[in-house]
């Protein structure tokens, strides 16, 4: 796979009261341009800090390091601050679970479209860029699929369902046309139809114009058809990583497993997996366990796991476990 974003032995350290800790530990992740690639971990595992180093929203406290860092030809972590912003605010856009984040509340949505339209998509006198700036945001709303254009400008960010709130700030964050889209739990607090719909613009938008996205999530079942790749993260280190498919039929990882069984348990199907669920809480920050953070809450866990697994790679799928939970040929 040839990817646009490489990301090899990602760790961020954070400054606490015991000292510092690892909140991202050598992490990797792998994006093809027009891929979906879902990023499933329960709270706390650290997604969001993973988005921000990718973005470049990064507290100069931080000790961020990697092997590599890169974004299409550029070593993101060499570049300076104001170039990491020029490389950011043309490629990348990100959205919010709750979009009125995204949306000022004080003015009307046709305003706030027109404004999200980059300066230099736009020229001739002020007449025509202000004429262009409105056939240029009616087109945006085409794009995610309102066809009320006029109806939808005048309104204000209340007045808005969330499913149609949600679809502006899409609209916005896509004005630049962006090649990364990182949606961090775009549909978490929707319901299942408007969570639907949002979901099939998002994959419209990645198979039409090539944008890849970046899909974060703490809940296997907002893992869609459509994602080509899911990488699961447990207390900061990546557990298994593949093709969606693969990765969530024929699980290697104990903690897949567990995530797998826990949706099953949220659509009340009987759940058949090895795991029902992981016994004991996921640990605070000034308590992480030394090798495999995994090891405390899994069943399978042997004296070796005191190690960190380095990842084995069978396939497609890349795993960090010694006690996988089958074998390559293991076809059960
Ligand atoms: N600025 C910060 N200062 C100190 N600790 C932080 C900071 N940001 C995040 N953390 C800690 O780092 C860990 C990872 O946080 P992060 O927000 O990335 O998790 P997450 O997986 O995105 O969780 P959620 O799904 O709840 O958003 C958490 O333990 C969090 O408390």
């Amino acid at each position: 796979m040839s990817a646009i974003l490489d990301i090899r032995n990602l760790s961020i350290e954070l400054a606490t009261d015991n000292g510092p800790v690892r909140v991202l530990d050598r992490f990797n992740l792998q994006l093809a341009e027009g891929e979906i690639h879902t990023l499933v971990g329960e709270s706390g595992s650290g997604k969001s800090l993973l988005a921000k180093a990718i973005l470049g929203f990064i507290n100069p406290r931080w000790k961020i390091t990697a092997d590599r860092l890169w974004w299409r030809h550029y070593d993101l972590l060499a570049l300076n601050a104001s170039q990491r912003r020029i490389v950011t605010g043309r490629d990348m856009a990100m959205i919010f679970q709750d979009p009125s984040t995204y949306l000022d509340p004080n003015d009307k949505v046709g305003a706030q479209l027109r404004e999200s339209i980059p300066v230099g998509d736009l020229s001739g006198i002020y007449l025509k860029r202000r004429a262009d700036r409105q056939t240029r945001a009616e087109r945006l709303l085409h794009r995610v699929g309102i066809k009320d254009t006029d109806d939808v400008m005048e309104r204000y960010p209340h007045e808005l369902s969330e499913g149609l709130a949600q679809k502006i700030s899409i609209a916005m964050a896509i004005a630049h046309n962006p090649k990364l889209l990182i949606a961090d739990e775009p549909t978490t607090a929707m319901e299942p139809n408007t969570r639907g719909q949002i979901y099939r613009l998002l994959a419209k938008l990645s198979g039409s114009q090539g944008m890849s996205i970046l899909m974060i999530t703490q809940d296997l079942t907002a893992v869609i058809p459509e994602s080509q790749r899911i990488s699961l993260i447990y207390c900061g280190q990546l557990m298994e990583t593949g093709p969606t498919e693969e990765v969530m039929q024929k699980p290697y990882h104990p903690y897949t497993d567990a995530m797998l069984s826990m949706s099953l348990f949220n659509q009340e199907t009987a759940p058949k997996t090895r795991l029902p669920t992981l016994s004991g809480a996921i640990p605070t920050l000034q308590h992480m366990p030394i090798g495999c953070r995994l090891g405390p809450r899994c069943p399978y866990a042997r004296s070796a796991c005191i190690h960190e697994p380095g990842l084995t790679k069978r396939g497609q799928v890349e795993f960090a476990c010694f006690f996988p939970l089958r074998e390559e040929d293991d076809h059960e």
